[in-house]
């Protein structure tokens, strides 16, 4: 455990740096950043920030439901900061600090609704066999000009040719290139905000990309993303584009996804995947079929919005199943090929658009809930899995009422969390219900 700072230490950095505020943030429900600014000395002193229980709960809409989730009284929780986060924040025009907050109840408890307080309670199970996950997500994204009005599609951007790329050019070196004051300046933030970027590709899309970044910690690599999100948006803003996170952004290309690596370590740091030979352990093949057996039920979680399930579709790379094979990525856990201390699986549900927090504590719930009661995975998938048949709910409101209906989910992340969960992604459809989209009018203005 790296020291953290005592008020001391941060009120002497403050002064010397001439910080003048921290950025107190918190992931809400959507994983999207929201908190308080607060003067760097009241910070450093550790004055105490409370807020509503119900704001990480509000949806994108900025509602929230109230009944029957949270008590009348609408009370009060303290943003706790996580001081292992404290960085420099790469984009503030004054000298500035953030940090990630848990949501904390008055009592001392972990606020059961709080998306990181959800992934501290799962890892808190494993802490208590000696056991730590190791994670390493995959995150793909689409560069944009700014969108300004949703009614039309998203155009890439100009880049340093002046026409926006077209086309499919996975890898292509000169279109990464294209937008090389953008990839400076993320780069430089990520290094500031302490994100090792493992990888960084052109993806399939048109001016999609995907970074992948480094394994390591689960909590760290949740914040990691989450950070990751919030950077890759304001640093995009300052060169006139979107950075767009969501699960299918433009009609025929390819989706983003946020593929998940997941292996776990036991007190030594040895890999409980391998054994002393470096075969696959029995714990490996119940973690893949505690996947297998729990995830059908958290699928909400892992495609939060009505556009998630429009990523999965055949032949695009994004899971229709939840098969497990060996280098095959038609199977919605692929098991990469590696050295035996490196054995894994990559749990490819998840979009781009998915809280990583939430998706990360659901992934890592299932796979323990797997080895304690031994579950047995399917024999491994061989050939293409797109030959099959849709094991994932299709829409939204199936993958709703697939929630609803689990007493595992409540098992895996809270009972309270799950009851909030649903009421406020019932809230998002109820306004999607009530937008009348182009598609209405294209085809039926002038039938109906
Ligand atoms: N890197 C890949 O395998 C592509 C994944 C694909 N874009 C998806 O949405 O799942």
């Amino acid at each position: 455990m790296s020291h953290l700072p005592t008020a001391a230490d941060l009120l002497q950095r403050f002064s010397q740096e001439g910080v003048r505020d921290v950025e107190c943030l918190f992931p809400d429900v959507s994983g999207y950043p929201r908190g308080k600014l607060m003067p760097a000395a009241s910070f450093a002193r550790g004055q105490e920030l409370r807020m509503a229980q119900a704001i990480p709960m509000q949806c994108v809409t900025g509602e929230y439901s109230y009944d029957p989730i949270f008590p009348d009284e609408d009370p009060d929780v303290r943003l706790v900061p996580d001081l292992a986060t404290l960085r420099r924040s790469p984009w503030a025009s004054v000298p500035r600090y953030l940090a990630v907050h848990d949501c904390v109840e008055l009592d001392g408890e972990l606020c059961a609704f709080a998306p990181r307080s959800v992934l501290k309670n799962v890892l808190a199970r494993y802490a208590a066999l000696g056991l730590s996950p190791v994670v390493a997500p995959e995150i793909e994204f689409y560069l944009t000009e700014v969108c300004t009005d949703p009614a039309q599609a998203l155009r890439p951007p100009k880049g340093r040719a002046g026409q926006g790329e077209v086309g499919q050019s996975a890898f292509s070196m000169n279109l990464l290139n294209a937008l090389a004051p953008f990839w400076d300046e993320f780069q430089a933030a990520l290094d500031t905000l302490g994100i090792a970027a493992d990888t960084w590709i052109h993806e399939v899309g048109c001016s999609q990309y995907e970074i992948n970044l480094l394994h390591g910690d689960a909590l760290q690599l949740a914040d990691q993303a989450f950070l990751f999100k919030y950077a890759a948006k304001e640093i995009a803003l300052r060169h006139g584009m979107n950075a767009v996170f969501m699960a299918k952004p433009i009609a025929g290309e390819a989706g983003s996804s946020m593929h998940l690596h997941q292996s776990v370590v036991d007190a030594h740091g040895r890999n409980i995947f391998s054994d002393e030979a470096g075969q696959a352990t029995p714990a490996f093949a119940h973690y893949i079929g505690g996947l297998q057996t729990y995830l059908p039920d958290l699928v909400l979680v892992f495609a939060p919005f009505v556009n998630s399930y429009r990523r999965y579709v055949t032949g695009s790379q994004a899971p229709i199943n939840l098969q497990w094979g060996e280098d095959n990525r038609t199977a919605g856990l692929r098991v990469p090929l590696s050295a035996p201390a490196a054995r894994r699986v990559e749990n490819r549900l998840a979009g781009a658009d998915a809280n990583p927090y939430l998706a990360i504590a659901a992934s890592l719930a299932a796979g323990l809930a797997g080895m304690q009661t031994q579950c047995a995975p399917t024999a491994a998938l061989v050939g293409d899995g797109y030959q099959q048949t849709h094991e994932l709910p299709q829409t939204f409101m199936a993958a709703h009422e697939r929630l609803a209906g689990s007493l595992h989910a409540q098992e895996l992340l809270g009972p309270d969390f799950i009851r909030a969960y649903l009421a406020v992604k019932q809230l998002e459809h109820d306004h999607y219900q009530a937008e009348i989209t182009a598609w209405e009018r294209r085809y039926l203005v002038g039938q109906a």
